[in-house]
C-alpha cells in the first residue's frame, strides 16, 4: 500500500492554469506549467510565471527541478536547480529558465510543462559550534578528490585534459 498522500493547499494565480500533475503514480515530482508564451534566444534566461501559489505544511519545502527531456533534447536548464520553494512562501511559484543551446533558440507556449516540484520533509537543524569538528574518513577531501572527473582547481595535479585521460586508462 503506498503511503497516503500529504495534502498540499494550492490557489491559481492564473485561473485558466492546469493543477501541477504527476504524469505517474510513482513519479517524484508534480510538472510545473508555464503561463507565459516566451522565446529564449541561445545563453538567454528568463523567470517564468507557473500560475500557482502553495502553502506547504510546516517542516516541507518543495524543490524546482529540470525536466530531463527538455534538458537532452533544447539544452533547458533551471540555473538555480534545484529552486528552494519554503513552508512559509505564498508567492506564485516560479521557474528561472536559462537556454544553452549554443545555437537553437527554444520556445515555450503558453502552458507547457516546464519543470517538475518536488515536495519533502526537511529537517531543522540547530547549528552547534565548536572548536574541532569529529574526525571522518574522507576530511577535508572534495572536489574531486575521489578521482573519475577533471581536476576544478589545479591541486589534484596534472592540467584537466592530462587528468580526466589518466583517470579513463585506470578503468
Ligand atoms: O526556483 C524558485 C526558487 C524560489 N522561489 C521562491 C520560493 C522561495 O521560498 C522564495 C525565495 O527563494 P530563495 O530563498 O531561494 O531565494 P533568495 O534569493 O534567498 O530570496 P529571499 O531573500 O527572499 O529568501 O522564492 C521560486 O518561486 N522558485
Ligand atoms: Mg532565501
Amino acid at each position: 500500500m503506498p503511503p497516503s498522500p500529504v495534502d498540499v493547499l494550492i490557489k491559481r494565480v492564473d485561473p485558466d492554469v492546469p493543477l501541477p500533475e504527476y504524469a505517474h503514480p510513482g513519479d517524484a515530482g508534480a510538472d510545473l506549467r508555464t503561463t507565459e508564451s516566451r522565446e529564449l534566444a541561445p545563453g538567454e534566461r528568463a523567470v517564468l510565471p507557473t500560475g500557482v501559489s502553495i502553502a506547504l505544511p510546516e517542516g516541507y519545502a518543495a524543490f524546482v527541478h529540470p525536466r530531463s527531456g527538455l534538458a537532452a533534447r533544447c539544452g533547458v536548464a533551471l540555473v538555480n536547480a534545484p529552486g528552494t520553494v519554503d513552508a512559509g512562501y505564498r508567492g506564485e511559484i516560479k521557474v528561472i529558465v536559462v537556454n544553452l543551446d549554443p545555437r537553437e533558440s527554444v520556445r515555450f507556449e503558453r502552458f507547457d510543462r516546464i519543470a517538475q516540484l518536488v515536495v519533502q520533509q526537511v529537517e531543522k537543524v540547530r547549528f552547534q559550534e565548536v572548536a574541532e569538528l569529529p574526525d571522518s574518513t574522507r576530511a577535508a577531501g572534495g572536489f574531486g578528490s575521489t578521482g573519475g572527473h577533471a581536476a576544478v582547481d589545479g591541486t589534484t595535479g596534472g592540467n584537466r585534459y592530462a587528468s580526466v585521460v589518466s583517470d579513463r586508462e585506470g578503468q
